[in-house]
Order: structure tokens, then sequence, then C-alpha cells
């Protein structure tokens, strides 16, 4: 007698097959992480302790996370937290075909994901600006974005790759721009790949993902709309996406957490990214009124 298998009856071509058991080995993998209390406390660090604990948690939990809280070390850091800034953001050129990508002088950090993750609202969050157009409706970004962060390094904004209510023919194009930007960009320092941090990585992402890897392109995967999950599930979510990309030599093993909306995880993106580019320069918080100004 056959066993039953669904994916077999439900899915009849390979890719859907192939979702299906990856949403299904996720839903397991989820199920197996147990977050370290560190792990917690990184994240309360980075300013998700806004977060809401689900019940069961706070029984697991919480007195782990209580003691790390009371770690004297735990309250050296948060003294010297400083506020990273990037140089003031302007739009520079948009290019919806190769010819018309500036040239490139200055060290560049691409923005890529699907639709709707949050790439552009990213980019405001990380620069402190709204000059980046962004939209709660997915297709908004339909071509290659440059800004130029204070004349010393590029801030690239990309289409959406998986967007499903696009034109066929209008997806392969923005497909092929982004590729021909990755293939021959030489500034290209390094590409972030954003993902919905409620859904994780997706078919689509880890076909993009393993291209990048065949191009040896740096890249680093940035989990977004983080405010949006529970501190437990965001926690679980990092570790399986950490672990789902450590087969990819190209990959930047640190998978970065961030909201746009809450700003928990963008300042200390906006220290890495500096310091990639060569533009660290730690500053002191400053009291908001004067954040708004170079
Ligand atoms: N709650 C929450 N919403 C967010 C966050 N980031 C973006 N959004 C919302 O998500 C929607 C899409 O944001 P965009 O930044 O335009 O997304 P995108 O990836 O640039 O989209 P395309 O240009 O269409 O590829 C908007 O309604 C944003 O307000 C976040 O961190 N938290
Ligand atoms: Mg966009």
């Amino acid at each position: 007698m056959h066993s039953f298998n669904p994916l077999v009856k439900v899915f009849d071509n390979d890719e859907s097959a192939a979702a299906a058991s990856m949403t299904l080995s996720n839903r397991q993998k989820f199920k197996q992480v147990s977050p370290p209390a560190s792990l917690y406390d990184r994240l309360e660090r980075l300013g998700f302790d806004q977060l809401r604990r689900t019940k069961r948690f706070k029984k697991l939990k919480q007195k782990q996370y209580e003691k790390a809280k009371k770690d004297e070390k735990y309250e050296q850091r948060q003294k010297s937290d400083v506020h990273y800034k990037l140089p003031h953001l302007t739009f520079y050129a948009g290019a919806k075909a190769a010819s018309s990508f500036p040239a490139d002088t200055l060290l560049e950090v691409g923005f890529v994901g699907r639709s709707n993750v949050g790439k552009s609202s990213l980019l405001n969050a990380l620069a402190e600006t709204t000059i980046v157009r962004t939209s709660d409706k997915p297709g908004l970004t339909q071509q290659l974005n440059f800004y130029s962060a204070g004349s010393k390094f590029m801030l690239v904004d990309m289409p959406g790759y998986g967007f499903a209510h696009a034109e066929e023919e209008e997806r392969e194009s923005w497909l092929e721009l982004i590729d021909t930007y990755i293939n021959e960009r030489k500034a290209l320092k390094r590409i972030y790949v954003v993902i919905d941090g409620r859904h994780g990585l997706k078919v689509a992402d880890l076909e993009f993902l393993k291209e990048l890897d065949k191009k040896r392109v740096k890249f680093q995967v940035v989990l977004t709309k983080c405010d949006l999950v529970v501190l437990p599930t965001l926690a679980r979510r990092l570790m399986v996406v950490e672990n789902d990309i450590r087969s990819y030599r190209h990959a930047v093993r640190d998978v970065l957490a961030v909201s746009s909306k809450s700003q928990a995880g963008i300042n200390q993106m906006r220290k890495e990214m500096l310091s990639l580019t060569g533009h660290l320069h730690p500053a002191k918080d400053k009291p908001s009124r004067d954040k708004e100004h170079e």
C-alpha cells in the first residue's frame, strides 16, 4: 500500500512542492529552536524590549532573563550606547536601464528583497529622513534609485523581486536590471537582503541568495518589520534564518533584526554600515531636536 504524501496530492509543480516542504520544515525547525537568555538580552539592547512576551515565554525564560539584565556588564553596555548618524541623504540618480547607472565613484550598499518588505522604509530609518518614497502597496520602487550619503557613499534602493501583481514582462526587466547591477558594479560593497521578520526566508529569497552566492557578492540578511512579532518569535526567527544561511559562503553570518517603525536595531545597523564604508565616527547622543540637522 502507498503511503499518503500530501505534497504530491496538493501541488502539481516542483516549486510549490518545494515551498510547502520548506514551510513545513520551517515550522518544525521553529518548534525545535530554544533561544538562549543571552539572545533575549541582545535583542533588548537593540531596542526590542517593547515587544510583547508570551505567557509561555515568561514562565520559561523570565528568571534567566531578569538575571541577565541585572548583570553588571549589561549595565555598562547600556551606558556606553552612542547614537550613530549617517551622512545627510540626497537623491542622486534613478536608473530604469543599466545605461543610466551613474559613474561608480563612491562605495555603494544595495537593498534588495521581495516587494513590500520595507526596503525603502529602511533607507529612511537609517538616514533619519523621509525622502525615500514608500507605500503600503507592493511595487512602488520600479527602478534603481541611488542616494548619496553626504558624498561619502551611496545607498541603492531597488525594486522588489517576487512581486506577483506586476506584469510578467515588467518583473523580468526589474530582475534583469538588478542582475546587471550586481554583476557589473565595481563600487558595490555589500547587498542587504531585506526579509519580512514575520515570515522568514521564502523560496524566492532562497533562489536569490543562491544567485548572489554564485556571483560571489557579499550579502547580509536583514529581518525587518520586527515590531510586528512577539519577542520569542523574533528570537527563534533569528536563529532559524542564521541557520538557513550557514551554507552560503558569501553570507555574513550575523543576521540583523530591525524595525523602521520603532527604530529598534537601526542604530546598530548604521554603526555596521559606517564601519563597512570606512566612515565610523561615533558621536555622543544628542538631544532629538539636533538630530534632524547634520
Ligand atoms: N510595522 C512596520 N511596517 C513597516 C516597516 N517597514 C516598512 N513598513 C511598511 O511596509 C510597507 C512597505 O514599505 P516600503 O518601504 O515601501 O517597502 P518596499 O520593500 O520598498 O516595497 P517595494 O518598493 O514595493 O518593493 C509600508 O506600508 C511601510 O509603512 C516596519 O519596520 N514596521
Ligand atoms: Mg521600495
